[in-house]
């Protein structure tokens, strides 16, 4: 089966059903927050948890890898089902595993989430650029020949990221500005909107100093544990803030495990995200 590009098929979720994308982070803190054990059957509960009270009503998902992959290949197994889960309830999954490597290894983790016959095919994989744009050909010529997508990390919300990101090249031009140039680039003439996107934090203040028009999605993490708000986004985006998909994980999280209440959280959240792009 053909899927349509992942940029059409996220924009058409993020107009039924609002931006927001809540992340599936089972920290240990959490877990033993909502009263369950530190163990593979503790992941289990809380991921489905998540999806059980959010999947019918949040239109991405963004499980992060590294708190699955701490329990090993049975932690590996629950982000599969946790996949699925996403899948059957309607929603999209942007698989939060920061990959990037040369070139020939990139390929493997290409396929890993953006093969089809993957158990861990996701709809979009944030991807790290720092080894080369270049280096990551293999995963957007999968992402093109999959219908998905990839969020490639710009401009992070972390504060140690400017070091890197804002460092100046040659020709003048920032590092994380060449990152969004060239993502510009690969959705050139895409419509709705390209499957090629930028991760951008919430949490940076005024960026008109850069090009945010990428015609692609712009992830932003930062909202809630971090310091963001809803209402920080026109600041933040200006004009690309239609393009914005926010990003919470604990600012929601952290109300579980009781079903309403994280319900409740992420409408809210929701609420105030269609305030402030209104
Ligand atoms: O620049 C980045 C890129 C990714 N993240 C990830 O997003 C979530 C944020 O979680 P909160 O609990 O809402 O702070 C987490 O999975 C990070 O690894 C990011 O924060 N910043």
């Amino acid at each position: 089966m053909t899927l349509e590009p992942f940029g059409a098929r996220l924009r058409r979720a993020m107009d039924e059903r609002g931006p927001l994308c809540v992340g599936i982070d089972p920290h240990a803190a959490l877990l033993e927050s909502w009263g369950l054990p530190d163990t593979v059957e503790g992941l289990e509960r809380f991921s489905r948890t998540v999806v059980e009270a959010l999947g019918g009503n949040v239109a991405v998902f963004k499980p992060q890898s590294a708190f699955f992959e701490r329990f090993g290949s049975r932690g590996v197994a629950v982000l599969e089902r946790s996949v699925a889960d996403v899948r059957a309830a309607g929603g999209l999954v942007v698989m939060d595993a920061k990959r990037g490597d040369i070139g020939s290894t990139m390929a493997a983790y290409a396929e890993t989430f953006l093969s089809k016959d993957s158990p861990l095919f996701s709809d979009a994989l944030t991807v790290s650029p720092y080894l080369g744009y270049g280096s990551l050909k293999p995963a957007v010529d999968l992402a093109r020949e999959n219908g998905a997508g990839l969020f490639v990390l710009a401009l992070t919300s972390n504060p140690e990221g400017a070091e890197v990101q804002h460092a100046l090249r040659a020709d003048g031009r920032s590092v994380g500005a060449t990152m969004l140039a060239h993502l510009a680039e690969e959705n050139a003439g895409a419509e709705p909107l390209g499957s090629f996107g930028a991760v951008v934090g919430a949490t940076l203040g005024d960026l008109s100093s850069y090009d945010l028009n990428i015609n692609g999605p712009l992830l932003a993490p930062g909202i809630g544990a971090q310091g963001a708000t809803p209402a920080d986004l026109p600041g933040v985006f200006g004009a690309a803030v239609r393009n914005v998909v926010p990003n919470v994980s604990r600012g929601v999280l952290r109300h579980g495990p009781d079903v309403a209440a994280l319900r409740d959280s992420a409408e809210r959240f929701a609420d105030e995200v269609r305030a402030a792009v209104a």
